[in-house]
This record gives C-alpha cells, structure tokens and sequence, in this order.
C-alpha cells in the first residue's frame, strides 16, 4: 500500500516534465519528497490543498536549524523567526486536518474510529495510551511535524545528492551500471515495480548508501553517558567517558576513515556490494558502527526502510525514462544548516527516452 502511494505521485509528478528540458533537481526532488510523504502520512488533506505552503514551512524549518541553534536555540535572529512563523503556521494547517478528521471519524463510528482511512494521521489518532487515553490534537499535530520533518529535508537531500553524484562526468560509469540494471530487472518484470522488483535493485541501493556514505544528512549523532565507560582506540589508548557527559559521534569523519573506506574521497557505490559479489571483503577493520547514516542503537532511524523504498522509486523512474545531464557544477555543502544538503540550484537537462529491456 505504501508503495502504491510512493509511485502513484512519482509518476504523476514526472508526467508533468515536458519532452525534454532544464530543471533544478533541488527543487523537484524537495517538492516530489514532500508530495510522497504527506500522502503516504496524511492522505488527501495536505495532498490536495497545502502542499506548496506544507513544503515552503518545511524549508523553513531546516533553514532554521543553525549551528548557532544548538547553543542558543531562541536567539532572535531572522532564520529562528522565520522558523517559529513556520512551525506556528504548519502547527495551524495540520490542527485543521486533525480536526475535520476527527469529526469525521466521530460521525462515522460509535467508538470514533475511521474504518475507512489507513494512513499514519489515523493510527496516531486511533492511538491510546495505556490509560485508555486518546491522543490530544495537539500531541497528533506535534508527531506529525515531527516525523514529516525528520523524513523530509533527509531524503530528498540524499535524493539530490545521489543524482548529482550519478549524473557527475567522473561517475559515467557508474550511471550506466544504474541504467543497464533497470534494462535487466524490466526484461524480467517489464514496467512492474513492487516491494520485491525493489529489493532486486542492488546497484541503486548502494549507489545510494555511498551517496549518504560521503553526504550524510546527520552530521553528528549524539547520545549522554548515563554512566562512565572506557573507550579504546585502535593504538589500544584507553579514554574513560564521565557518566552525565554528552558524546559526539562524528559521522562526517567516521565515514570518511581510510582503513575502513579505502579511498575514502572516491565515489565507489561497488564497496556496498555484498561481499560474496564483491570477490573481497572490503568491510574488514569495520565495526558495526562504521555506517550510522541512520544513527544506531536505540534511537536509530525509524525511517530508513521507508527513505530507501521511496528514493529507489524516484530514481528507478527517472533512470529508465529520462536520460539526464548536470548542467551545473557538482555543488557544494551548505554548512550553515545543522542538517547539511547541496548548496544553491541543481541545474539537470533531461530528455524523455524508453529505455529497451536487456537479453
Ligand atoms: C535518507 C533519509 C534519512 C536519513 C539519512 C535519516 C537519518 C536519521 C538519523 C541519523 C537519525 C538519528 C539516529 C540516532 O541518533 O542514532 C534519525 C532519527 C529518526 N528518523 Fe530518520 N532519516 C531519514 C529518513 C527518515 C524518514 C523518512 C522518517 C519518517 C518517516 C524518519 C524518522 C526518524 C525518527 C522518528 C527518528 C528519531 C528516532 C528516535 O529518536 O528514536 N527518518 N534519522
């Protein structure tokens, strides 16, 4: 059902290019993501009526998120203005919804369920704490912005990143392994793309991981010492960690270690392939959290399933009907933002082509 909900609005969205073109990827992928995940969270409310104010709110939110805010989180400075008119507006949009669907599911069911909708807006208001307790609109409102925010600006930043990575001169090669394993799994499948022709896309899937590999969303996890523990380098130096202390997990640099990423500056998606392809087990000297695109442990991403399912759609459709060319620069990092994405507009001609099944 998921799924359906990610490729209906994908190809809806795609219909409306022309035959051919200039585009800012940036700005197509921000409004597809916003597009898929508020029709996969809410339905057809914020689908159909507020979806260009849903997703200007959202860019407002990150843009808020300055380095300066984790330190001083209410400075008044014009982003962090700009940030609270935009969580008060989307807080106001969302109470809306919230509120039209429940009076809907009030007149529809005795016990004020709504047989009908299967969407996450209706599982956290069918929610019930362990009291018996129903969930506050306020409380719904405040997940819903929470989860659109952690799944929007991530995926379709990773989304941007991947085809600036993909339609790089120096990656040619690697964008026609991308294209020749659509032509193979479509030979198999034809035009069907369901939750198992996903998983058969091996080279997207790592050309993804290696583009938040180099490009991660996150730049830092960061977790408190409920109690001291002795960390040991490689050297065998032991460092004790203070119970109360807050550790800092940088992935920007862990991701970038070159005994454990050999060539670590090199866009290579081949170092995710499972080993057995591989020939080499490229992993070795790698813990298991050498990768924490998605954080780890407890707290990892809920999302993640969900991040691949919807960029594997994106970027399968676009691969097997577009042939595609940055006409920009690669870009650069924003570092301004405490969730990093490509800097300015990600000029890409493209012209609609059908790709032929390979033999
Ligand atoms: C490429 C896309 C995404 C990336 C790179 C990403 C990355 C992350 C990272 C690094 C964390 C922190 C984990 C930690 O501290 O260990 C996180 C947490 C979280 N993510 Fe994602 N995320 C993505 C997409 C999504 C999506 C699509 C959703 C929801 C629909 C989502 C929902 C969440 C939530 C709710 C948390 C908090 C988990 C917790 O604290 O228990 N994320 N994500």
């Amino acid at each position: 059902m998921c799924l359906l909900l990610c490729m209906l609005p994908t190809q809806d969205y795609f219909a409306r290019w022309g035959q051919s073109g200039t585009v800012d990827l940036k700005h197509e992928l921000e409004h597809l993501v916003t597009f898929v995940s508020s029709r996969c969270l809410f339905g057809e409310e914020v689908r159909s009526k507020m979806l260009g104010e849903v997703a200007t709110n959202l860019r407002e939110l990150n843009d808020g998120m300055r380095l300066v805010t984790i330190l001083f989180p209410h400075l008044p400075i014009p982003a962090h203005r700009r940030r609270d008119m935009a969580r008060a507006r989307l807080g106001e949009i969302f109470s809306d919804i919230v509120r039209s669907r429940k009076a809907a599911c009030d007149s529809d069911d005795s016990v004020g369920r709504n047989a009908h909708v299967d969407d996450v807006l209706q599982g956290l208001i069918d929610s019930r704490y362990k009291s018996g307790r129903r969930t506050t609109e306020t409380e719904v409102v405040g997940m819903l912005v929470s989860a659109l925010f952690a799944g929007q600006h991530t995926s379709s930043s990773t989304a941007t990143w991947t085809g600036a990575r993909l339609l790089a001169r120096e990656n040619a090669a690697h964008l026609r392994a991308a294209v020749r394993e659509q032509e193979r799994i479509m030979s198999r499948h034809g035009d069907r793309v369901d939750y198992e022709v996903l998983l058969e896309m091996e080279t997207l899937r790592c050309s993804v991981k290696e583009t938040l590999r180099l490009h991660p969303p996150a730049m830092v996890l960061l977790r408190h010492a409920r109690r001291s523990f002795v960390v040991r380098s490689r050297e065998g130096e032991e460092y004790e960690v203070p119970e109360g202390c807050t550790v800092a997990s940088p992935l920007l640099l862990h991701h970038r270690l070159p005994y454990v990423y050999g060539d670590p500056e090199r866009y290579d998606p081949g170092r995710f392939r499972a080993p057995a392809a591989r020939g080499a087990d490229d992993d070795a000297g790698a813990s298991a959290f050498a990768y924490t695109a998605f954080g780890g442990g407890r707290h990892a991403c809920v999302g993640e399933a969900f991040a691949y399912m919807q960029i594997k759609v994106i970027w399968s459709h676009l691969l097997r009907n577009f042939e595609m060319e940055m006409v920009s620069p690669f870009p650069e990092t924003d570092w301004n933002v405490v969730m990093p994405g490509p800097k300015g507009k990600v000029m890409v001609s493209y012209k609609r082509r059908t790709i032929s099944a390979a033999a």
